[in-house]
């Protein structure tokens, strides 16, 4: 019951002859909608304004600068990775009057042309980009491409937000650059280790959002991948294709 299997041994797996499925694409709409949530609460700045409100520090009659946001009408949006998550994310994002959308991967992909985004290269998708969305499966490629190098290429004002895999983050990069005010926000559904020690540094940022890496956990989406698991599964005793086969023996 689960889209990337990066944390299965597909090897072993073979070399054992044993049938292996996993649920992709019905868990799409509530990750996307998972990864909106980020995208508010990171461009807003709702930890800070939610500790503000708490410590009595609100404050805004004071300062018309006071918790200023970026905006996402008007802004260019980067994915990275148009599966079928990254293609969901930028279809609700459309309703926000987002300006452009880029997106980066293997090759240009056709749905990506009939939405109307552009393909580029990650480093023109890093730096042109007020969001930065990482939505790729962690392979061997991916494996901590969000480094010190790639958050240098961003925007001041970007905000980026990973709800993939913890591992395409070079955590420690992220950090500092949170810290160093080298990108304005993150926002994370997925870090590194899952679960987050409660005591771990990036709960005590005020620009990064975390959330327990529950993109699919929503009632209707693991029913549905439950449902597709145990079709899988049914179809396998029955010696039939799965429907969604990553490993046939
Ligand atoms: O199924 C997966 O791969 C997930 O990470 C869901 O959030």
């Amino acid at each position: 019951m689960t889209a990337g299997y990066d944390n299965i041994d597909v090897e072993e797996i073979k070399k054992r002859g044993i049938k292996f499925g996993n649920t992709p694409g019905v868990l799409n709409d509530g990750v996307a909608d998972a990864a909106i949530l980020l995208i508010l609460a990171a461009s807003r700045r709702y930890i800070e304004g939610r500790k503000a409100i708490e410590q009595s520090l609100w404050k805004f009659e004071l300062n018309a600068q006071w918790l200023l946001a970026q905006d996402i009408n008007g802004s260019t949006v980067g994915i990275v990775g148009l599966g079928g998550i990254g293609l969901a994310i930028a279809k609700r994002l459309k309703g926000f009057n987002v300006a452009k959308f880029v997106y980066t991967g293997h090759r240009e992909k056709p749905e990506g042309k009939a939405f109307g985004a552009e393909f580029v290269s990650f480093d023109e998708l890093l730096k042109i980009s007020d969001f930065v969305i990482a939505s790729v499966p962690l392979t061997k490629e991916t494996d901590q491409m969000f480094n010190a190098e790639a958050f240098a290429k961003m925007k001041k004002t970007a905000i980026f937000v990973n709800i993939s895999r913890g591992g395409v983050v070079n955590q420690p990069d992220l950090i500092a650059a949170l810290k160093q005010n080298k990108i304005f926000a993150a926002g994370l559904d997925v870090m590194t280790p899952e679960p987050l020690p409660s005591d771990h540094e990036l709960l005590k940022l005020p620009n990064c959002v975390v959330t327990p890496h529950i993109g699919c956990a929503t009632e209707k989406t693991r029913n549905k991948m439950a449902e597709l698991a145990a079709n899988n599964i049914l179809k396998a005793l029955k010696g039939e294709p799965m429907l969604t086969p990553v490993v046939v023996t």
